[in-house]
This record gives structure tokens, sequence and C-alpha cells, in this order.
């Protein structure tokens, strides 16, 4: 099936300048996303300049996929609201209805609709609508549009096997009569709730949602506790580092009143030795190695290559050398608290790593632990077999369990719970209506497709959570599922092991770690661009998130990817060390090639397996 993509312009000079204060163009992308199942959106952001505007029309009217292009802003009456001049010339027919019907749509919602100079029209095929610039506006005119769209495509086509499949795209369904379309689905009504499908409509209720719009969602449903920073914030030493004043160097420590040449080697100081107290005269030196306390009379210690040794005692002890530079005051001492002082705080700034706080917090003497959100893992599937059982006709073996907890350990958060569920309607709501009271997060994988004994969303109805999407446009991991009620969240992770790996990273990580107290940018894995090393990948119509493994061509960081990229085929997450990006399948793009750059999710801190 191919997709259909859907051109969003916005035209602001203030939004061009801070692209940040776009809200319109984003919410059209979000509006078409949940709309329209199996379509891509490219957007751009132009200041108020009609050949701009018209050259980035007129390359998008250009392409084939481009069906439907909807501008925001410049549609008023300032001097510089210039987008239905720049449209004009590019139409090759007016839809002066189309203009109507959002006109009528947005003054029944306020007067000032009049003042949109907005046109809609035909540019060879594609449609052209020029919406206001304000969100609220945005809104109510995709409203009076979006039953119409379809039909609208279907004969801008003019071709009976172009309108039967636009027919289908556009409602993203594989069925292809010509018929007049249905309105898009929105409803959550989940086909489920009672384990049996509706026999009219068998398609999925849920929008399928792009990965950002998803991960955003989360983001903005979830609570982020800054426990974790303030616990950073308010935590004081209480030593000081280093205690004692402390040698920095294996050598001879001294008084730097005195002089080069030659001195008694009076004692010799080990690390882990109380702090010597004994009179020091200029003449004479303690010999003394790194980390030891500097004797309290000597102010400077002289590194061991800087002298030389001139005789030995009868037991074979150093007892003189020769100070071969002049001893400075201060020299290779670390004063007490030089590091840190008692009191100071002892994270200057949060950092989450599990590595840094506790390694920090051992500097200091303490253990306590840092307050991290609650989560439980579920595994639901009457196929699993716990890995110590023995082997059962029809059974296998359960491997999404072991996987979510190691992958909680890796990134540094615990599990509370571990849960290994049959299909069962009632067990299901009975664990989740329960296990949410000791935890904050459920992690669960498996039961969120489209099969009969798929319980988990319409449980999460039943126990009045919010479903805040139920598929996501990814492969793997389409039926990815997030739900929510009050601070307790819910991951549906799709069963196929490697769908729950990759949603795990892409959305389950950086929940928690936002929940955390993370900033945003740090809460997604990290993402590099990398050359593809594969000679040719046929894209799917789904943005694909591939396992691939790095290799470093002369510095250049390069990926193949590891296989077959089926999401039960676990083997694929073995050297794994990115999720490649690979976009949606196009008209204009059907394949990926060798050479070319595409983002990467950087799984591991030591990614890169092989160096050339
Ligand atoms: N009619 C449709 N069927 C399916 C669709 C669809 O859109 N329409 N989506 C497919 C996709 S994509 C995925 S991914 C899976 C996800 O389904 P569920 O989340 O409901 O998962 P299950 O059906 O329970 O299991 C799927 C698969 O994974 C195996 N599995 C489950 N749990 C484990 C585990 N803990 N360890 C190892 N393997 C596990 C399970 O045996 C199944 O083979 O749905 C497709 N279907
Ligand atoms: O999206 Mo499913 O996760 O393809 O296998
Ligand atoms: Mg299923």
């Amino acid at each position: 099936m191919r997709s259909i993509t859907f051109g969003v312009l916005t035209i602001s000079d203030t939004c061009y300048h801070e692209p940040a204060k776009d809200r319109s163009g984003p919410r059209l992308m979000a509006l078409i996303a949940e709309s329209f199942d199996n379509s891509q959106v490219i957007a751009a952001v132009l200041p108020d300049e009609r050949d701009l505007i018209q050259r980035e029309l007129r390359k998008w009217i250009d392409r084939d996929d481009v069906r439907v292009i909807i501008t925001t802003g410049g549609t008023g009456f300032a001097p510089r609201d210039v987008t239905p001049e720049a449209t004009k010339p590019l139409l090759d027919k007016d839809c002066n209805q189309l203009t109507l019907a959002i006109a009528l749509t947005s003054l029944k919602k306020t007067k000032f609709a009049a003042l949109s100079r907005g046109v809609c029209g035909i540019a060879g095929n594609t449609l052209v609508l020029n919406f206001p610039g304000s969100e609220k506006a945005v809104v109510e005119c995709f409203e009076a549009v979006r039953e119409l769209l379809p039909h609208a495509l279907h004969l801008i086509g003019n071709n009976v096997a172009l309108v039967a499949r636009t027919h289908a795209e556009v409602q993203g369904t594989a069925q292809s009569e010509a018929a007049v379309p249905s309105p898009v689905k929105r409803d959550h009504v989940c086909p489920h709730k009672t384990g049996a499908g509706d026999d009219v409509d068998r398609n999925s209720p849920f929008p399928m949602v792009p990965v950002h719009q998803a991960l955003d969602t989360i983001l903005s449903v979830v609570q982020r506790s800054n426990a974790s920073k303030q616990q950073m914030d308010q935590l004081r030493s209480p030593v000081n580092i280093p205690p004692f004043r402390a040698s920095i160097k294996d050598g001879y420590a001294m008084k730097s009143t005195g002089f080069s040449g030659t001195k008694r080697v009076v004692d010799c100081i080990a690390a882990g030795d109380k702090v010597n107290e004994h009179p020091l005269q200029e003449d004479e030196c303690f010999k003394i190695n790194t980390g030891a306390p500097v004797p309290t009379h000597a102010d400077c210690v002289v590194q061991v290559e800087d002298t030389r040794l001139l005789q030995r005692d009868k037991y074979g002890e150093e007892s003189l050398v020769d100070i071969l530079v002049e001893p400075k005051a201060g020299l290779d001492i670390r004063p007490i608290g030089h590091d840190m002082r008692k009191g100071d705080k002892v994270f200057p700034a949060a950092d989450y790593s599990p590595v840094v706080y506790k390694s920090l917090l051992a500097s200091v003497g303490l253990q306590q632990q840092r307050r991290k959100p609650k989560v439980g893992i579920i595994s639901t599937g009457s196929e699993l077999l716990a890995p110590h059982q023995p082997a059962v006709p029809g059974k296998i073996y359960d491997s999404n369990t072991t996987m979510l907890e190691e992958l909680l350990l890796y990134f540094g958060f615990d599990c509370t719970q571990k849960l290994v569920l049959g299909d069962d309607l009632a067990t299901i709501r009975s664990t989740l209506s329960t296990l949410f009271d000791t935890v904050d997060f459920v992690i669960c994988s498996g039961g969120v497709s489209m099969g009969d004994k798929d319980y988990i969303k319409p449980v999460l109805e039943e126990l009045k959570f919010e479903l805040h999407f139920g598929r996501v446009n990814m492969k793997p991991g389409k039926p990815m599922t997030f739900a929510s009620r009050g601070n307790k969240y819910f991951f549906g992770l799709p069963g196929n092991p490697v769908s729950a790996f990759v949603t795990f990273h892409l959305f389950a990580l950086p929940a928690l770690r936002w929940a955390d107290g993370w900033e945003r940018v740090k809460c997604p894995l990290p993402i590099i661009n990398i050359s593809l090393l594969n000679d040719v990948i046929d894209l799917d119509s789904r943005p694909e998130y591939m396992r691939a493994s790095v290799t470093s061509i002369n510095g250049k960081l390069c990926a193949r990817i590891n296989g077959n990229q089926i999401s039960s085929r676990l083997q694929s997450i073995v050297g794994a060390d990115v999720l490649i990006h690979l976009p949606g399948r196009t008209a204009e793009k059907p394949q990926a090639h060798a050479g070319e750059t595409y983002s990467a999710s950087v799984l591991r801190y030591d990614f890169i397996s092989q160096y050339e």
C-alpha cells in the first residue's frame, strides 16, 4: 500500500525566525496523522515572502506523492500577508466552494473569520488549501475539510485504478472498491471490548500516530518528578576530599624555606599513615608516596624524578638525597578539601547516570538510594514458558520478561515486580487493578494487537485508564499502546520480542527518564548520523527502526543491518549498536542505498563494533 503525502507549509515571519513558536504547523501534522492512516507529512516554515512561498509550493506540487498542501498563515489583511497572492498563480482550477465551506465553518465560530483571504484550488494533481495562521483556526478549517478530502483526491485522480487505490490509501485499508469514502474514524471504540471483534468494522479504531507525536504525548502526560534533582541539589558532603594535605607525587616532603641540594631522609610516609607531626629541619625531608598525608611541618613535595639518591643506611633505607630543583611552597600538595569541601554540594549539577551518582556518593562515604520511579514488568501470553521449564508442545520460551528487566537495569532503573500472565481477561483485569497500588509504571508486552485474546486495551478502558494512543506508525512496534490514570502509566509494548525491544528504547525509556527528572533532550537515546553499508534496502510503508551494527571506517561511522528484520527474530539484536531510522517508502524513494546517510539511535555506550 502506497502512502499519501501531505505538505504542511507554515508561513510566518515570526515562526521562520523562531520555529519553536510554530504551533499551527505541528497541530496540522498531528491532525493529519490521526485522521489518515498511512499518511506522510512533509513540512516547512517560510517567512511572508511571496517568491519563497511560490518556489516551495511549486516544488511540492511537482512531486508525485504530494497530494494535498495545506498552508497556514499569511492570509490576513496585513501588508506582509501574501499567501493567497503566492498561491493563486500556481492554481489550475479554483475550488471556490471549498473556500466557502471553510469560511462558513469558521464564521460559525467567529466573525473575524471574514478577515481571512485564503484560497483553495487544484494545481496539477495536488489540492492546495490556504488556512489562517492561528492554531484554533487551523483546527476549525481542518475539521471543515477532513471528511471531504478522501473524495476530493479520488476525483482529482480521475483514473479508476488510481481512484480505487487512493481511496484505499486514504482510508488506511487495503480494500480497493471505489465507493464514496466513509468518514475517517477517530473514536476510541475498542472492537475487542467483549473479546469478539465488531463484524462490520474490522479495522483498528486507533489511528496510527507518528513516532515523534507518540513520544511528545508520553512526555506531556508523564509527570516529571524533581525528587532525584532535589536529592542531588540538597546533598552536602560530610567530609573534606582530601581530608588531609595529600601528596600528589611520589617524592620527598620538605620545607620550601630550605634549599635545593643535600637533605637527610628522616622517615618514610605511605598512603594510609597518620599525619606525621614531628619537627622538621630545613636540611631534612620525608620520603613520601602519592596520596600519603604530608607531614605537618613540610610545605612542599619534590617528585622523585627531580632528586638523586646519595646514600643508604645500613638497613638499606635511603638516608641522603640530592634535591635537584628549588622547592616551592605548595608544590605537589593537594590542600584539605581541595577536591570537595565538607558542606559543599556533592553534585554541582544533576547527573542521573547511576555510575556518577553512586561513585560520587561512595567518594564521600554515603550509600543512600536515589528515589526512582517504581516499575513493574508484565509479559502476557498463554504460550509462555519460563526459561527454566522443560519445553512443551505449543509453548514458547518467554524472552521479554528477562529482556525488559535487563534493559531497566542497564539503564539504571529497577524492576520492583515481574509477572507473567496468561491471555485471560479476568487475570489481566485483577492483576492490573492491584499492581498499580505498588508501582508507578507498568511495562507490559503482548496482547495489544487485533486478536480476540488481546485483552490489554479493553481492560485498560474498563479500569478507566485514558488510552492516549493504541497504534504508532512504525516497524516494528505498530500496536504500541500508552495509557495513564492520574500519575500511573501503562506501556503496552507489542509481544513480538524485537517490537518490545524497539518500543522500550523509543518510548518506555524516555518516559522513565523524564519521570526521573532528566532534561527533555536527554530522555531519548542519543541520535547520530550514520552511513548505510547495505547495497539496497526496500523501504516499508511504515518508518522502520532496523537493528544495525556500527563499523568505523577511517573515522566515518557506518552501519550494516543485522540480517532478517522480522520482529519475532530476537537474534537481530545480537551485536546491534544502533537502531537506524529508515523513512517510510514513497513513490519517489522506494529504497535505501549504500552510502546514504540516516539518523540512528545509539543503543549502547560501546556502540562501535569494528574499526577499519
Ligand atoms: N490482524 C492483525 N494482527 C496483527 C497486527 C495487526 O495490525 N493486525 N499487528 C501485528 C504486529 S505488527 C505485532 S507487533 C503483533 C503484536 O501483537 P501483540 O502485542 O498482541 O502480541 P501477541 O499477539 O501477544 O504476541 C505476538 C507474538 O510475540 C510472541 N510473544 C509474545 N510475548 C512474548 C514473550 N514474552 N517472549 C517471547 N515471545 C513472545 C507471541 O508468541 C507472538 O508470536 O501483532 C501482529 N498481529
Ligand atoms: O510492528 Mo510489528 O511490531 O511489525 O512486528
Ligand atoms: Mg496479539
